[in-house]
């Protein structure tokens, strides 16, 4: 029986692994959890399943929760997410939103804790120093965001010198039919409303600006140990193909299925196996898979991220940093969506580069860069 424990099991990921390890109870045994502020959520979560341990964000829901299941462990704040990160469980699933993943997921690492990594924001903020413990403590960091998890699947058994270039397909989001002249207009409701995918509202957004797909390739560099010119983008409508890989001899090996995250959660659980799942492809239904070329001048978050991944040092970081921050203030109505750009971009542009940073450094220009304070 593998124990797992989750970061963010009140999210768009966490409730579906949850609905993993329920199908498979043979398998896998839900060890702990940690939630925001979603009690609700955290009760029909509690109606099915008893982990030993509950971090909560705030002291008051962690007291009031604590009379109601006291045979649960309730934890609060930054300390509970290093507990639930500590705990007996053999792996972390990582699906909290943002660069506040960073802490629990390396000390989940140097516990000798396999991740199955969801939250992208941590390998862009500080990829190197992640796969450099994962390294040193002999940990399997697994992908479960669906273009990487299609990635690791196509490349199994096969070696990393032979890769020619690794192709991330892009929905293109909630916008892809707009001009940027378009975008001028959009509301909230209208960037919500993503065509492929049922995600969370900080990665639907992300979808919308490209900045998913940005993150997407630095994710993938650190993941796969490839340089930044092998790892290329391509619009995809249909979502179908979730991504490619290309050979040296041009051979390009595909993975397909339904927009439905399960399937990679699963794989991540059950690697190096494969379990049973339902929802399949129809692929008789499946009539048409539309490819176009990235358009890096209708899509300008995508090329940050390109140069923030050139620049290096701490400019990944701040880059993800102000995106955290301006995705924040345009989800509480306070910025227009193509304000979301303009501050990313003047953030990059004000900061001074620190080359090969440590983590305290990384920390500290996150913090600055998610807030007002700069
Ligand atoms: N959704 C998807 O299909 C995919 C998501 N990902 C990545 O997975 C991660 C999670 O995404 P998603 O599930 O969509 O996000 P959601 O917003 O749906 O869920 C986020 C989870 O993290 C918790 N959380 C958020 N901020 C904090 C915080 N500061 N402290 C403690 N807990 C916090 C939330 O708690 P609460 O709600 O209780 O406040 C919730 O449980 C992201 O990094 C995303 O990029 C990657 C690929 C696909
Ligand atoms: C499900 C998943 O992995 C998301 O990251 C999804 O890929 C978003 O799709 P786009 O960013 O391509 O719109
Ligand atoms: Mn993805």
């Amino acid at each position: 029986m593998k124990k797992i424990s989750i970061l963010g099991a009140t999210g768009s990921i966490g409730t579906q692994a949850i609905e993993v390890l329920k199908d498979n109870p043979d398998r896998f045994e839900l060890e702990s959890l940690s939630i925001g502020r979603n009690v609700d959520g955290l009760r029909e979560i509690l109606a099915s399943v008893t982990p030993k341990m509950v971090s909560v964000m705030d002291e008051a829901d962690r007291k009031a929760l604590q009379s109601e299941y006291p045979s649960i462990e309730f934890i609060s704040g930054e300390e509970g997410l290093l507990a639930v990160a500590g705990d007996d469980s053999d792996m972390l699933l990582t699906a909290i939103m943002g660069s506040v993943g960073l802490g629990p997921t390396l000390k989940a690492i140097k516990m000798g804790k396999d991740i199955a990594l969801a939250n992208k924001e941590t390998l862009v903020a500080a990829g190197e120093i992640v796969m450099q413990e994962a390294k040193a403590h002999n940990v399997d960091i697994l992908p479960v965001d669906s273009e990487h998890s299609a990635i690791f699947q196509c490349l199994r058994g096969e070696s990393p010198s032979e890769i020619k270039r690794l192709i991330i397909t892009a929905s293109g989001g909630s916008f892809r039919d707009l001009s940027r002249d378009q975008l001028d207009e959009v509301t909230l409701a209208d960037a919500l409303n993503h065509p492929n995918w049922a995600m969370g509202k900080k990665i639907t957004i992300d979808s919308a600006t490209m900045m998913n797909k940005g993150l997407e390739v630095i994710e993938a560099k650190w993941l796969f140990d490839l340089d930044i010119d092998k790892i290329s983008t391509l619009l995809h409508r249909e979502s179908t193909i979730h991504s490619m890989v290309e050979f040296v001899d041009n051979s390009i090996i595909a993975q397909l299925g339904n927009s439905d995250m399960k399937g990679p959660i699963q794989f991540a659980f059950s690697y190096p196996e494969r379990l049973p799942m339902d929802n399949p492809l129809d692929l008789d239904t499946l009539t048409q898979l539309n490819f176009k070329p990235m358009d890096f001048d209708r899509f300008r978050m995508l090329k940050l991220a390109y140069e923030a991944v050139e620049i290096g040092g701490t400019m990944p970081a701040v880059m993800n940093a102000s995106n955290e921050y301006a995705v924040d203030r345009f989800l509480k109505g306070e910025i227009s969506f193509l304000d979301i750009e303009k501050i990313v971009e003047l953030r990059m542009n004000e900061h001074k580069v620190i080359d090969e940073p440590d983590l305290e450094t990384i920390l500290y220009y996150d913090e600055i860069f998610k807030s007002d304070m700069r």
